[in-house]
This record gives C-alpha cells, sequence and structure tokens, in this order.
C-alpha cells in the first residue's frame, strides 16, 4: 500500500540559516490493511515524512507509490484514495459535525444526497450522533479527535495518514481512539500512524519503524523489536528513598548489571542484566550482604523504550 525508496526533505528554516535534514531517506513497505506507526521522538522526522506521502510537501528526493499511485508524477490521485488526519485537527469552530461530515464528502465530489446519508453514518460510526448538531467549539478534545478521524475518512479512503492521533487526550479518550482506529482497520483500511508514545506503539500498531534523526533506524512487530534486546530488565522495590540509594552503590559494582536507574515514582531500582534467571541470586546476595531487604523483586520483558535506548543510546521519553 506503501512503498517508499530513499524519500528525503530538507528545510532552510531562514535564508542563510543552515540547512535541516528532516527526513534523510526513508525506506517504507506498509502492506494492506495494516497498521503501521512510525514511532520516534519531537523532531525526529515523523510529521515532514507523512506530510511527503499524504502530498502536503513535495520531497527532495527519493520515489514512491502511495495507494498505487506514484507519488511525485499523480498527487493528484495520491490526494483522493488517501484521507489525512493532521496533529491539530482540522476542524472549524463555528461549524457543527454533520456541517463539517458533508463538506469534507462535497469537496471529494460526493453528491448532496449521499454526502447527507455518509454525514449520518459517520456520526453515528465514531459516537458522535449526539451533539452532531452543536458548533465545534464546544466539544471535548477525545470529541473533536473522533471528528477528525470521521472527517478523515468520510470519502472512504483505501489509506488513512494520522499524526499523532491522541497527542493531548485523556486515557479514555485515548482508548476509544484506538477502538476507531483498530474498527477503520478490520474494515480494511491501511493506516500510517506516527507517535511519541511506546504504550500506543505497542497496543495500536501491526508493526513499528523506529524513527531518529531523519532515519528509520529498526522495524519489525513490537514483539518482533523487543526480541532484539538482548537481556533481561529486574525491578528491586525497596522500602525508602536511603535504602535505595544503598542498593543502587552495591549493586552498580557486579559484572552482571549492565544498567541501572532509579525508578521515577517509586522507591526502588531498574536493573538491566544479562539473564535474570543467574542475576537475581545474586542481586538478593549481594542486597543481604548490604543489609537490605527488597519489598519485591519482578522480572520484567524489555519495552520498546528499552530498545530505543539500546539503538539510540537515549531514552525515548526524555529525548524530545
Ligand atoms: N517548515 C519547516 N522549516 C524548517 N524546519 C522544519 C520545518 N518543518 C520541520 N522542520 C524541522 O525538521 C525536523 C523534523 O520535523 P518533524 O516535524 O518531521 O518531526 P516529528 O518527528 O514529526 O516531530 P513532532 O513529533 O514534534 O511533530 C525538525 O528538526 C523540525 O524542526
Amino acid at each position: 500500500m506503501i512503498v517508499t525508496k530513499g524519500l528525503r526533505k530538507s528545510f532552510r528554516p531562514r535564508r542563510g540559516a543552515a540547512t535541516v535534514d528532516a527526513v534523510r531517506g526513508i525506506d517504507l513497505n506498509v502492506a494492506e490493511g495494516e497498521i503501521y506507526g512510525l514511532l520516534g521522538p519531537n523532531g525526529a522526522g515523523k510529521t515532514t515524512t507523512l506530510r511527503m506521502l499524504a502530498t502536503l510537501l513535495v520531497p527532495d528526493g527519493g520515489a514512491a507509490t502511495v495507494a498505487g499511485a506514484d507519488l511525485r508524477a499523480e498527487p493528484g490521485e495520491v490526494r483522493r484514495r488517501i484521507g489525512y488526519v493532521a496533529q491539530g485537527g482540522g476542524t472549524t469552530d463555528q461549524a457543527t459535525a454533520r456541517e463539517e461530515l458533508v463538506m469534507q464528502a462535497r469537496m471529494y465530489g460526493v453528491r448532496k444526497a449521499e454526502a447527507v446519508q455518509r454525514a449520518e453514518q459517520g456520526l453515528a460510526a465514531f459516537d458522535l450522533t449526539e451533539f452532531g448538531d452543536r458548533v465545534c467549539k464546544t466539544y471535548s478534545g477525545g470529541q473533536r479527535r473522533r471528528l477528525d478521524l470521521a472527517l478523515g475518512v468520510v470519502h472512504r479512503p483505501k489509506l488513512l495518514f494520522l499524526d499523532e492521533p491522541t497527542v493531548g487526550l485523556d486515557p479514555r479518550s485515548r482508548s476509544q481512539v484506538w477502538a476507531e482506529v483498530r474498527r477503520l482497520r478490520e474494515q480494511g483500511m491501511t493506516v500510517l500512524l506516527t507517535t511519541h508514545y511506546l504504550d500506543e506503539a505497542d497496543a495500536l500498531c501491526d508493526r513499528i519503524g523506529i524513527v531518529d534523526n531523519g532515519g528509520i533506524v529498526t522495524e519489525g512487530t513490537p514483539e518482533e523489536l523487543k526480541q532484539k534486546i538482548s537481556g533481561d530488565s529486574v525491578t528491586i522495590a525497596l522500602p525508602d528513598a536511603r535504602t535505595t540509594t544503598g542498593a543502587e552503590r552495591a549493586l552498580a559494582e557486579l559484572p552482571c548489571v549492565q544498567r541501572l536507574e532509579a525508578l521515577p515514582d517509586e522507591d526502588g531500582l531498574r536493573l538491566h542484566v544479562d539473564s535474570a534467571a543467574t542475576a537475581i541470586p545474586q542481586l538478593l546476595r549481594t542486597l543481604a550482604a548490604a543489609g537490605i531487604e527488597p519489598e519485591r523483586v519482578q522480572l520484567q520483558r524489555p519495552s520498546l523504550d528499552d530498545v530505543f535506548l539500546a539503538l539510540t543510546g537515549r531514552a525515548l521519553v526524555h529525548s524530545g
């Protein structure tokens, strides 16, 4: 559904300023019916990639076929076959959801009576019927986002681009948007989305391309990516901050500990070790020798954050 080869784009912010190589040659292969996620920190080049594929930016180099049409030779054809939901959405404040949907369908050449019918279906499908005749400025963030999705698919595209679909939403609205995206996939739509949320990529995407510094550093299913990380993570919950500092000092010296960090929200440590089976007995012996009794020791599968850290040397959540 999407094939790109060496797609690139640079920007010159001002005359005389240095060029920013936003996308430095991206190769993508997204199959029909997939939810594919571009995951990466702010500024990695995700939005620029999406905007090129949606014909909103002209690439500086490379080639792409999008929904069966050549991006550079037939941008109009690409535009007719895709839906695009921008980061901030595209709704106006004064129109109602119903009016927006009718207008959008009409813009794609749908006849009036059919457009009215599609608006009705869109409102029902995205749980918007109740307030479909209220002006958009009165909607909550989640309601607006669902309307953005309904607008993105009112002309029934084969391929939908979603730029950061759940940014700024509360957890309930996020999972509602995820459910809508999955439903679209079940109906046969292909979805390419960008996100900098690990849990979103993990929960929603069939495959993920990890983007950093204008390129894809690795790609695969969430499981494949996690398997690329050798070793295990172990978390140790400790009774208080003082004990945590003592444990950190005692464990940092152990050869089996590759990396060690304090847990962000509770007293305790997270360690990356070669093999939990051999490391845990050593960790417990070392703690006991230092007179420290952990409250809990847990083995954890590596997260996508571990994958990103291993590939780039930076934590995804802090690197934006
Ligand atoms: N119009 C522009 N002019 C100059 N620089 C730009 C322009 N658009 C993007 N950039 C730069 O290109 C790089 C990639 O930006 P892009 O928006 O694609 O990243 P992103 O991964 O989508 O990040 P975010 O999640 O914040 O949207 C950044 O350094 C950005 O500042």
